[in-house]
């Protein structure tokens, strides 16, 4: 890409008073936005923040999601000789932008272990020049904190060169935020060994508390705070209750297809529910694909591009799918898991509407959600700050940032308002001018938490067991899937991409273990991300030239899933009274059928299906649990088949909740007894033919459970309309 000639002023040294005032002028600032980027003008507190971090002050910026933070630096950059250092949470983000500053001519480059040892001398070479051409700089955190940077980047100050730091997403230096990141503590040097070089602190996020710790943190001297609201005008704010709803899925993908092709951005919880729903969404016609951090580098880079460029328009993503994204035209960002806190939401739903065009934030509430993300928070040993904040401390802080999230869900009151007093912000009762459901639509929002309260009631009535117990149970077993407490984790990859070693299931394995012992807090887990990050792109190119597939299924994977598989065999079979089943072979047989579905579309689907297996031998019946393993033989015969007459290829899920191959083997069974079914009842082979029960997915399975608590409850239906008080116990 041709570069851009600079525009003269950019020549301006300081020293000189009247050039100095150029410089800072609006009207030059201006021609610099238009030439560069051709926007007219500048937006919100965009002028006032340059202006400041030119004449040398520090700043402190709190703008809306797309508020257009980046111009804060961007700008500058071109206005004043010398470099500006960008610090970047993730390597994803700063690619992004300094692909599209290159793309508009302007000299970016970043520094990552990502890039090669050649391009990295250029850019040193480059900044040894005297003369560096370089105006933006882009770095991580951890590359910072490494000891061979910060004598490269005084060497660049002593000569004058450095002419701003500019701390993007500042807000994970605060162990108070919701992204806490320790890598970004290590900023607080910056200002002892650059000490003239203005700092401009810049974050979405920021609660008076966290604000208060970046400012102490970055030692920013008189900064100048400037502060955005976080009101977005132009999202629409609304909450429908899974509880209410006889298919969630069903619901959101009518939905989306009701606003025709639009682009959208679904937050889950699980890597599974996003595999799940999104191929539930493309077999309704949706042009869209899942992407979290169990899909290989590769893989999400492809649907990032796709998705980028239009050719899918909706991503079913874990939290894994965060900053840096943007696509000016997302219409719907919806949350069909509830987010742990209002900061997380508040980023998230703010990546609709970037061009400020009318858009919709959706967020789909289960009470069984909400109990679940209370059991991880309650287990995830969140240990945020290794001195001083006790693990008590920062557990309750956790949950009462939860408990904003619920409140949001529960109450019947402004959406908008509730957001935006969160975060401190004064609110007039006029500001929402029907922009969410509970002041478009008070009736509807009123009578629906009543429905939800009297549902809910009446469950706990029916049942003494708690949904929630086996949900969560499987959610810590699955953790591998569960990506909420680790926004950052695109800069770590994939499971085995954080592995040296080819099985990712024994390092996802180990992360859970980790996870779920109490005496590791997040900060240690982020830290061996980050650890594994290094080490991953370290061997990338090692992984590369020995061609290993990283979606592959390894045999050690494989010999993992056996076992969980036989686990859940053993437990069943203890809840069944010691039904006769050959647990090793049973179990190699439905790893083998997950692995037939799987093989070829990836690990991740291949984890998914265990799962569902696992959560399925949890639950079923003997009958159909001799029905299932009844297709042993039969399928043993099969395996002859050739494979267009005896199976469905491995991508055909049927996610309407029929899963594909496995509940539908068939075939031209012989009528013979089958060694498992021997509890005077024995299992003809024929039994096949017929459709296999289902294992259902995860969704299916909590619904199941709550239809059965339903079910229990019908004779009640109609009695006492329970407490109106929304706060859902
Ligand atoms: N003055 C302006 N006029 C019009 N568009 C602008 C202006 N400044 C920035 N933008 C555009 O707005 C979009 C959002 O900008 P940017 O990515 O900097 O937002 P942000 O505040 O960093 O958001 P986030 O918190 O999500 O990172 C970008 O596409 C950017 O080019
Ligand atoms: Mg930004």
């Amino acid at each position: 890409m041709q570069r851009k000639a600079a525009l003269p002023l950019r020549d301006a040294k300081s020293g000189n008073a009247n050039k100095m005032k150029a410089l800072c002028g609006k009207e030059a600032l201006v021609k610099l936005l238009r030439w560069h980027f051709g926007y007219p003008d500048f937006r919100g507190k965009q002028l006032d923040a340059i202006q400041a971090v030119l004449s040398g002050r520090d700043c402190f910026c709190l703008m809306p999601t797309g508020g257009g933070k980046s111009m804060c630096y961007q700008i500058p950059a071109l206005a004043k000789t010398g470099i500006v250092l960008v610090v970047c949470p993730l390597i994803a983000l700063m690619e992004n932008q300094v692909m599209a500053l290159k793309e508009k001519g302007i000299d970016a480059e970043f520094l990552s272990s990502t890039i090669s040892t050649d391009a990295k001398n250029k850019i040193h070479d480059d900044l040894d020049s005297g003369k560096p051409s370089t105006r933006l700089l882009y770095v991580t955190p951890e590359l910072i904190a490494t000891a061979g940077f910060m004598p490269k980047l005084k060497k660049i100050y002593a000569r004058g060169l450095l002419s701003l730091i500019a701390i993007d997403e500042a807000h994970c230096i605060s162990s108070w935020g919701h992204d806490f990141r320790p890598s970004y503590r290590q900023l607080s040097l910056l200002r002892s060994h650059l000490p003239d070089v203005p700092i401009l602190a810049l974050t979405a996020t920021a609660a008076p508390k966290v604000q208060k710790d970046v400012v102490q943190s970055l030692h920013l001297q008189n900064p100048l705070i400037l502060k955005s609201s976080f009101n977005r005008p132009n999202i629409y704010y609304e909450v429908r209750y899974k509880d209410l709803l006889d298919d969630a899925y069903a619901d959101l993908s009518n939905t989306l297809k009701s606003k025709g092709d639009v682009c959208a951005i679904v937050y889950c919880l699980e890597r599974s529910m996003c595999d799940e729903l999104s191929a539930h969404l493309s077999q309704n016609g949706i042009s869209c694909a899942a992407y979290h951090a169990g899909l290989n580098k590769k893989m999400r880079t492809s649907v990032l591009d796709e998705w980028i460029s239009s050719k899918i328009q909706v991503v079913v993503a874990t939290v894994a799918f965060g900053y840096g994204i943007d696509r000016k035209d997302v219409r719907i960002v919806c949350h069909f898991n509830i987010p742990k806190s209002m900061e997380g939401f508040y980023q998230e739903s703010g990546r609709a509407g970037r061009d400020q065009l009318p858009c919709t934030s959706l967020l789909y509430y289960g009470v069984d959600d909400r109990k679940r993300m209370e059991f991880i928070l309650r287990n995830s040993g969140s240990k945020k700050s290794q001195s001083s904040t006790s693990q008590e401390e920062s557990s309750k802080k956790s949950m009462a940032d939860f408990t904003q999230m619920v409140e949001y869900c529960e109450g019947s009151g402004c959406r908008r308002k509730r957001i935006l007093e969160s975060f401190g912000e004064k609110v007039t009762a006029s500001l929402c001018e029907k922009t969410c459901d509970a002041c478009r639509h008070p009736n509807l929002v009123a009578r629906n938490l009543e429905d939800l309260t009297t549902a809910i009631a009446l469950r706990q009535k029916g049942s003494s067991s708690r949904i929630f117990i086996t949900s969560s149970s499987d959610a810590i077993n699955g953790e591998q899937l569960s990506e909420f407490w680790n926004r950052g984790d695109e800069a770590i990859g994939s499971d085995d991409d954080i592995s040296d070693s080819d099985d990712g299931n024994e390092v996802v394995n180990n992360l859970t273990k980790s996870k779920l012992h109490s005496k590791v807090g997040v900060n240690e887990k982020l830290a061996m991300l980050e650890r594994a990050e290094e080490n991953f792109y370290r061997n990338e190119k090692a992984k590369k030239q020995s061609k290993v597939d990283k979606n592959a299924i390894s045999d050690a994977m494989r010999e993992s899933s056996r076992q969980r598989l036989q686990n859940a065999l053993k437990q069943a079979q203890q809840r069944l009274d010691n039904l006769k089943i050959e647990l090793e072979t049973s179990a190699s047989f439905l790893e083998d059928e997950c692995y037939k579905k799987y093989s070829k579309t990836g690990k991740s689907f291949y984890y998914s299906q265990v799962a569902s297996t696992v959560r399925w031998l949890a639950t079923t019946s003997s009958v159909d649990m001799l029905n299932r393993l009844g297709a042993m033989k039969e399928s043993t015969s099969m395996d002859a088949v050739p494979e267009a007459e005896g199976r469905t290829p491995p991508h055909a899920i049927d996610h309407s909740g029929k899963e594909g191959t496995s509940n539908e083997l068939s075939g031209n069974a012989q009528s013979e007894i089958l060694p498992c079914g021997d509890r005077g009842m024995p299992i003809e082979s024929s039994s096949v033919n017929t459709k296999l029960p289902q294992i259902p997915s995860f969704y299916e399975f909590v619904n199941s459970r709550k239809t059965k608590g339903d079910q229990l409850d019908d004779t009640k239906k109609n009695s006492s309309r329970v407490e109106k008080k929304m706060r859902v116990q």
